[in-house]
């Protein structure tokens, strides 16, 4: 007599059929993750994002994948007997730091994360700036800030994004790989020969690359299940931001340090035409996939005003 089959396989193909409409929906769509530093370090959680990101790949969406690695270059500051010193959210960046982010950032890092996306099965390309060719993707000017008093802030050698080689990126994609994009980059302007290498914050610069690509979502990767009324108290999640909900909460403090540039980013982000924002806890197993083919809410999601 044959065996009848397990209920738990019949709830599986349910589950494959339950995802066939999103996965149709997000096909041939760009979504750009940001992986915080609070992440890379913690290997579990990075093996389950990198193995749901090769899962996107796979059913036809476009990963593109941009990453910081504050804490690791914290520590190789620390073990070079450096102090890192932070303007208003950045690291100020000397030419001894920026050997380090470089090292670190778009070195190490970077070839890690790619190297573990084809160790999963997928194929990856990691986009940087060091190493005998230079694929660099993301080219700036140096950034300055200004003080209480309207004084100009020195951060050295950090800059933001203004121009993303899309086609890099994009033929990459269509070629099936995912590009691995490290928070470093380039002077546009050449002097003597030469582009300088600027350190840029991770989230302005996945803002920047959702953005040049016109991304359908962008999901920032970190260490908490979003944004947070009380930030000591998971259960205190705001499933729904609005940019005048967003400014009240930093006007008073709900909102603070790390979660800041996210956030600004995040508005930024919604008001130059990307579809979606999501700050999402990329510790919680198959974050990412809930967050893309379920209707579960697992995070924040930053949305404009509703019109009145
Ligand atoms: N209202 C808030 N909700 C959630 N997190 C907050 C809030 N205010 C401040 N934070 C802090 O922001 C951090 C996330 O930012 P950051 O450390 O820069 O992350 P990442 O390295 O992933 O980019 C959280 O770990 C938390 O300590
Ligand atoms: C200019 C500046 O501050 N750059 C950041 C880049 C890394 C980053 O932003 O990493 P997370 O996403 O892990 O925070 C830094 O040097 O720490």
């Amino acid at each position: 007599m044959q065996e009848p089959i397990p209920k738990k396989a019949i709830q599986k193909a349910d589950v494959l059929i339950e995802a066939m409409g999103w996965i149709r929906r997000f096909r041939d769509s760009v979504t750009v993750i940001k992986l915080g530093g609070s992440l890379l370090d913690d290997e579990e959680a990075l093996r389950h994002l990198l193995i749901d990101i090769v899962f996107m790949e796979t059913v036809g969406m476009r990963p593109v994948v941009v990453h910081g690695g504050g804490k690791a270059v914290n520590q190789a500051m620390a073990a070079a007997g450096l102090e890192p010193r932070w303007v208003q959210g950045r690291r100020y960046t000397d030419d001894a730091t920026l050997g380090i982010v470089e090292k670190v950032l778009g070195g190490e890092l970077n070839e890690l994360i790619a190297n573990k996306i084809e160790s999963y099965g997928g194929r990856a390309m990691p986009l940087n700036t060091t190493g005998e060719s230079n694929n660099n993707v993301l080219y700036g000017e140096p950034i300055t800030l200004e003080g209480e008093n309207g004084e100009r802030l020195d951060l050295g050698h950090v800059g933001h994004v203004t121009r993303v080689d899309r086609d890099a990126i994009e033929n990459l994609c269509f070629a099936g790989q995912v590009p691995v994009i490290p928070c470093l980059c380039e002077t546009d302007e050449v002097v003597d020969g030469k582009r300088q290498l600027l350190n840029v914050n991770a989230d302005t610069a996945a803002m920047a690359v959702a953005e040049a690509l016109g991304a359908e979502k962008l999901v920032f990767l970190s260490d908490v299940n979003g944004v947070l009324r009380d930030k000591d108290d998971p259960s205190s999640r705001i499933g729904t931001l609005t940019p005048s909900l967003s400014k009240e909460l930093v006007g008073a403090g709900v909102i603070s340090g790390g979660m800041i540039p996210k956030v600004e980013a995040c508005l930024q982000t919604l008001a130059n035409g990307v579809g979606k924002v999501h700050i999402v806890d990329g510790k919680l197993r198959h974050s990412l996939l809930l967050e893309i083919y379920t209707n579960q809410g697992v995070g924040t999601q930053i949305v404009n005003e509703p019109a009145a």
